[in-house]
């Protein structure tokens, strides 16, 4: 919607419901997504994947676990020369690939993009002022992305640092659960402000591991995002963390929580690569019930004492 809001001509979303693509001609909103949002007249809505084939920019804004399985239903009708460009905050979790290595390996030869940082989807659709950031093997390339897609309140910077970028953006929703939990149980701000101090230690060592800049998490993606998913109650992932901390354990979810998935995936991947990472591994342990809220405190706070 930003896209066409800043005057792309021929900007099209791909529903997989027809019923979303009827709500939209009919209110000119999609009420499911973006209540009340009054969507770009200039934007287009189908359900026929016929259109990617004449798409410069493809950006699949799916959730990170259904990424593959959209790149393989779509990878006939994306062109050649398109730029494909992730903005989902994950990884794959049952091989604990980066969303570009998934991408890169179903739609072969095409270039691949990532777009992350700190907005959430309803201030940017209503022209709230957001800067994010979009990374592309090629700095060229992620320059084009960015003054293809920023706009007068939407403000991308262009990064080659593809796996900072969405490692950042990845591990911010895990660090987000950990602030809600603080929150939830009642354990204070200055323990809140440590966990993003810290957080943001370990997501430069989960970068490093993999080759990327651990620089990179001090921007946007990373601190940036960690900022406002920590401390606002519109994070999906803030709210899944108060609810956790507030029942001491873990259960269901009703909506999607990014980093639900990506706290066993980067617990695993950092267990196998030899990274500390205590937060992400308290957070995955708490999920997937082999500890309670309690219990992973002693464990944080009695961790031998090491220099920051
Ligand atoms: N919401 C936000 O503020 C932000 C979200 N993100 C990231 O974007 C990603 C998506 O988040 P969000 O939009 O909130 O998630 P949603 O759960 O709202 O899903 C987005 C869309 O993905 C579609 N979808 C789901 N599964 C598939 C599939 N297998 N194939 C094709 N399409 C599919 C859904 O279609 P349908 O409607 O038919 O179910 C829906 O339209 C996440 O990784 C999130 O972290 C990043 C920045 C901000
Ligand atoms: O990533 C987001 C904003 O930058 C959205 O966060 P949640 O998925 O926690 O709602």
């Amino acid at each position: 919607a930003v896209a066409a809001a800043n005057g792309n001509p021929g900007v099209i979303l791909l529903a997989r419901r027809e019923s979303v693509v009827e709500a939209f001609s009919e209110t000119g909103r999609n009420d499911d997504a973006l209540p009340g949002i009054e969507l770009p007249q200039t934007l287009k809505m189908t359900v026929d994947p016929t259109v990617l084939s004449g798409a410069a920019i493809v950006l699949f804004a799916m959730p990170s676990q259904a990424q593959q399985e959209a790149a393989r239903a779509l990878s006939a009708f994306i062109g050649k020369d398109a730029d494909v460009v992730t903005c989902a905050k994950g990884m794959e979790r049952a091989s604990g690939r980066m969303l570009t290595d998934v991408l890169e390996a179903e739609l072969h030869h095409r270039r691949i993009g990532v777009l992350s940082g700190p907005g959430f989807a309803s201030d940017i659709a209503r022209g709230l002022p957001t800067a994010m950031v979009v990374a592309a093997a090629d700095i060229d390339r992620a320059s084009f992305l960015a003054g293809a897609l920023s706009g007068k309140t939407f403000r991308l910077y262009p990064s080659s640092d593809r796996t900072g970028v969405q490692l950042g953006g990845a591990l911010k929703n895990v660090l987000a659960i950990a602030c809600g939990i603080v929150e939830g149980a009642g354990l204070g701000e200055s323990a809140r402000a440590a966990l993003i101090a810290r957080g943001l230690a370990e997501m430069s060592r989960f970068v490093l591991a993999h080759g990327g800049d651990p620089d990179t998490v001090r921007g946007l993606s990373g601190l940036g995002d960690l900022v406002l998913t920590a401390t606002s109650h519109q994070s999906r992932n803030l709210r899944f963390g108060v609810a956790l901390g507030q029942r001491g354990s873990a259960s269901g979810r009703a909506e999607l929580v990014e980093g639900a998935f990506a706290a066993s995936v980067a617990a695993r991947v950092a267990d196998g690569l030899g990274v500390d990472m205590p937060i992400t591994q308290a957070v995955a342990a708490i999920i997937d019930g082999k500890t309670d809220v309690t219990t992973a405190l002693d464990q944080l706070m009695s961790r031998p004492m090491t220099r920051e």
